[in-house]
This record gives structure tokens, C-alpha cells and sequence, in this order.
């Protein structure tokens, strides 16, 4: 379990003083994989390394395990961490990199080739890192998190740069370390890859916390999500759907776009009714205009003519 309470980080003093994180409370509770999201410069990376202990709060506190992270007598077996900047031995190789880890944490050896299986470097850990590709390396820090069996898992932007199939990799990485019970916190400025990998998102922007919520809320109270339904009996479901907060379109013959309720409640409804249905498809393609709805007065770097840059609520 992570929990920050009133975590605030001020770079600078003066006129020049930047708050990076500004009075940010939530949890992070074990057994789900949680989504850390924000656009670019919202205080993601900075809030990361003061869970972890790199970066002292300005005001209020983080506990990790219901400790500070400096007050565990064993880090590495609490908390494993894959931060953006990594530092590699080049020489080294992999093997070698995760059993010098190990010795200085007191972690036996036999967990290496553990690490090693698990992130599917067995093959390669002989390997100098020097020649290693981002992917490789990424499944290392991944590998260096997981030696000491943490119960937490805290990772800035594990998927970037990666390709599809490693994304896939560490999508069903973190769901399967959450299933065994752990705390996990991810970052990433993706809400797509967020969407399908995480079961609750903490939203930030500007530092500031902009919600705390499960996908599945998030999307249902964004308001923008919609069910597509099929039905030869279109009409009649339209009458039976219709209720406060919920609007039916749809230009198609037979075709409604359903918003304010959720394709289970529709599914029900028709079946309760006899009514048959050929599709119902939720559409969470939504979810990043949501995210970006939410953001967007909190969006950094924006250009004269209102666009992002950097892709900052990509
Ligand atoms: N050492 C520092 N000194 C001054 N300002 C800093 C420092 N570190 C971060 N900042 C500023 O704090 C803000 C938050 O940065 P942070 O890297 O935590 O954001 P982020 O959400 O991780 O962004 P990104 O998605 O781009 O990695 C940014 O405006 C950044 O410029």
C-alpha cells in the first residue's frame, strides 16, 4: 500500500519557484495494477521519486508499506523500482548486474535466475548490457525491480519506447504481479495503454490531483463513452433505454449510439424485453479524449494556436 498525504515538491525560491507537485493525496492499494497519468511536466516522475526516497517533500509525507521508503531496513524486498533514468554498468553483463544487486542486498542468487526467467532474458544473460536494446534494457530494470520479491512495484513509464509485443509483455507483467497480490503504480502519459492495463488511474495536472477513480467510472462519468447497439427491434429498446442522464442517437436504420449507461445495462434491458441484439460494442476509444478533456487547462507546453506539444495528453 502507498499512500501520499499533502505531498508537495517546490523546485526553486523566488519569482522563479516552480511548484512540480502541489498538496497531492491518494492511495495506492495492493492487488490492482494503478495507472499514474498526466500530461507532460504534470509532476509524475517527481511524486515517483519522492515515494522512492530520491526526492525529500517540500511539505507533507509518503509512506510505502506504512513506512517511509528510508525507513525500511531492506528496501529492495519492499519496494522495486524502474525509474526513466537508469544507470547500467555498460561492461557488465545482465547476470552480472542482477547478482552484484543481489550480494549487496543480501538477496540469495538463486532469485536472479528467478528475474531472469520471468522477464524472459535467460538467453541473453551473459550478455554485456553495453549491446543491449532499449527493450532489453527496459526488461532489466524490470528484472533489477522484481529480485528482491517486493510486495510493491513503483515504475515511470515502463512501456515507452517499446514495441508492441514488449508492450504486450508488461501489460500482462503487471496484471499478473498485481494478481499475486502486490501494489502496483505505473506511470505513462498514454491513456489508451493505461486503459487496458490498469484497473484504477490517479490523474494529475499541474502537480494537482484531477481524479482518483477505477477505468470503469472514469469512462462511464466522463461522459463521452457510448455502446453501439444493433437490434432489428431498435425502436423499442430506444423507448425502453431512455431515463435522466441517458441519450440515444444513431443515423443508421436499426443503429443506436447509447450514452450515460454501460453496454451490461443495455444487454440486460434488451434480454429482459425479449428484444435480440446483433452488436453491442462499447466504445472506450473516448477514454483519451476524456483524459483530455480533464487535462487540458493543465496541459504545460501548449502552442500559440491551442495545440499540444509534445504529444502532452497523447
Ligand atoms: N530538478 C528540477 N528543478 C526544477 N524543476 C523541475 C525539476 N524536476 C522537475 N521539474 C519540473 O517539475 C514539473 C514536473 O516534472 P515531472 O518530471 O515530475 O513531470 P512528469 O509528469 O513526470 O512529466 P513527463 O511525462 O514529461 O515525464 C515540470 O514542470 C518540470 O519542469
Amino acid at each position: 500500500m502507498i499512500r501520499a498525504q499533502g505531498l508537495t515538491k517546490r523546485y526553486g525560491g523566488g519569482a522563479r519557484a516552480k511548484t512540480a507537485v502541489d498538496r497531492l493525496s491518494f492511495e495506492v492499494h495492493p492487488g490492482t495494477v494503478t495507472g499514474f497519468l498526466g500530461p507532460n511536466g504534470a509532476g509524475k516522475s517527481t511524486t515517483m521519486r519522492m515515494l522512492l526516497g530520491l526526492d525529500a517533500p517540500t511539505s507533507g509525507h509518503c509512506t510505502v508499506g506504512g513506512r517511509a521508503y528510508a525507513a525500511h531496513s531492506a528496501p529492495l524486498t519492499e519496494v522495486g523500482a524502474l525509474l526513466e533514468a537508469r544507470s547500467l554498468h555498460p561492461g557488465r553483463s545482465a547476470y552480472h548486474h542482477l547478482t552484484a544487486l543481489a550480494h549487496t542486498h543480501g538477496i540469495p542468487r538463486s532469485r536472479v535466475e528467478h528475474v531472469l526467467a520471468t522477464t524472459g532474458l535467460t538467453d541473453v544473460a551473459g550478455r554485456r548490457v553495453k549491446g543491449f536494446s532499449l527493450g532489453m534494457g527496459q526488461r532489466l530494470g524490470i528484472a533489477a525491480a522484481l529480485l528482491g520479491d517486493p510486495a510493491t512495484l513503483v515504475l515511470d513509464e515502463p512501456v515507452n519506447g517499446l514495441d508492441p509485443e514488449g508492450v504486450l509483455w508488461i501489460r500482462n507483467l503487471l496484471k499478473a504481479q498485481a494478481a499475486e497480490g502486490r501494489t502496483v503504480l505505473v506511470s505513462s502519459h498514454l491513456m489508451s495503454e493505461m486503459a487496458v492495463t490498469a484497473d484504477h488511474l490517479i490523474i494529475i495536472g499541474r502537480g494537482r490531483l484531477l481524479a482518483d477513480t477505477t477505468v470503469e467510472k472514469f469512462v462511464r462519468e466522463s461522459g463521452t463513452g457510448s455502446v453501439k447497439v444493433v437490434s432489428p427491434a431498435a425502436a423499442r429498446l430506444a423507448e425502453l433505454l431512455a431515463g435522466p442522464g441517458v441519450t440515444i442517437g444513431g443515423d443508421t436504420p436499426g443503429t443506436l449510439e447509447v450514452r450515460g449507461t454501460d453496454a451490461e445495462h443495455i444487454g440486460r434491458t434488451a434480454a429482459a424485453h425479449a428484444i435480440p441484439l446483433f452488436e453491442l460494442t462499447p466504445h472506450t476509444a473516448s477514454l483519451e479524449q476524456a483524459f483530455m478533456d480533464l487535462t487540458h487547462d493543465s496541459v504545460e507546453y501548449v502552442t500559440p494556436d491551442g495545440a499540444h506539444l509534445e504529444g502532452a495528453a497523447a
